[in-house]
């Protein structure tokens, strides 16, 4: 069943009303807090094995937003078969709040890297094998008609930072189904990472997640944020003027082929961006399977060296 705003809240995953500190302990500090959410990790009893639990309140600024959990939990059952979008384990409830018992990504947010200087920054290989697995959960997520509409570098995890695993997408708090939704009523999303058309109040669809990646893609190989400003509203601004540098000072040792991909996404006009089937096929994502191609002769390999990427890591923020 679906409710106005096209969140689903019919779910196939049984709510258990046994105590969750029955089954679980919760171990070591806080994962992450939200406005109406915190998330821990904890060790199922049973098994040893180490899962996140997210706290959802129930009643958020006294209206009931069970709802709104029940659609959380109703997209992630949407993309279980998914490897590279977070796996739903158990869910609790209690009189105040559900629990969701969620796989547990021990590398940590992507954002870490993103800033992290020199040495531990993503290298373009890197980026170039972590941006496909974004874009098949993503892809996943599409082809359901469901718009994350929250995607940013605090939002994908890694299995593993060092040495680097693969990614996982979280926080489905804000995702739609897009063949309802057409109008945001509130301003959704942080304004880094936000689409145009968000702002201006217009038509979201899966154009604005596509707008979102190319954000994050922009930020793992620079280690810049493209519209953040002093302010929210010069940030709003940066955003609606699509104001981006992309000058050799800050893509330095970057591919051309990398800023094309971004070009693609940083578009205002949201029918003019690449779809995430576009992004799939786009050369930047081959660029890294020309470096396991049969050696090329020397004179051929310098010249396809000038356009492929040497192996550098990405330039932290100075
Ligand atoms: C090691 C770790 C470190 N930092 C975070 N941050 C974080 C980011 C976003 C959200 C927002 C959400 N949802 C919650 C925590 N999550 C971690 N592991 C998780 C976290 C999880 C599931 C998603 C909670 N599995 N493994």
């Amino acid at each position: 069943m679906m409710n106005r705003n096209g969140m689903v809240t019919k779910i196939r995953t049984r709510i258990r009303t046994d105590l969750f500190k029955n089954n679980y302990d919760l171990v070591g500090k806080e994962l992450g807090r939200g406005k109406f959410a915190v998330v821990k990790k904890c060790v199922e009893k049973t098994t040893g094995k180490e899962h996140a639990a997210k706290f959802l309140r129930k009643r958020r600024k006294g209206q009931d937003c069970r709802g709104d959990i029940l659609n959380e939990i109703s997209v992630l059952e949407s993309a279980e078969a998914n490897p590279y979008v977070v796996a739903l384990h158990e869910v609790y409830e209690t009189t105040t709040e559900i629990i969701l018992v969620l796989e547990c990504a021990a590398g940590g947010e992507i954002f870490n890297q993103c800033v992290a200087d020199n040495d531990e920054a993503f290298t373009e290989k890197d980026v170039i094998r972590l941006a496909r697995q974004i874009l098949m959960g993503v892809a996943c997520l599409h082809q359901n008609n469901i718009v994350h509409l929250d995607l940013k570098p605090q939002n994908i995890l890694l299995t593993s930072a060092q040495p680097l695993g693969d990614i996982r997408i979280v926080d489905f708090g804000l995702s739609r189904r897009v063949d309802i939704v057409s109008e945001v009523r509130e301003i959704l999303g942080t304004p880094e990472y936000v689409a145009p058309e968000v702002l201006d109040y217009e038509p979201i669809s899966t154009a604005t997640d596509m707008w979102s990646i190319g954000v994050l893609i922009y930020m793992m190989l620079t280690g810049e944020s493209p519209f953040l400003g002093e302010e929210k509203q010069e940030t709003f601004l940066n955003v609606s003027q699509v104001n981006v540098d992309y000058s050799q000072d800050v893509f330095q040792g970057i591919s051309d082929l990398a800023v094309n991909f971004i070009q693609s996404l940083l578009i205002k006009n949201p029918r003019k961006r690449a779809t995430v089937e576009q992004c799939l096929n786009h050369p930047w994502l081959r660029l890294d399977s020309l470096h396991h191609a049969v050696e090329a002769p020397l004179d051929e390999q310098e010249a396809s060296q000038s356009e492929s990427e040497p192996e550098s890591p990405v330039p932290s923020p100075e």
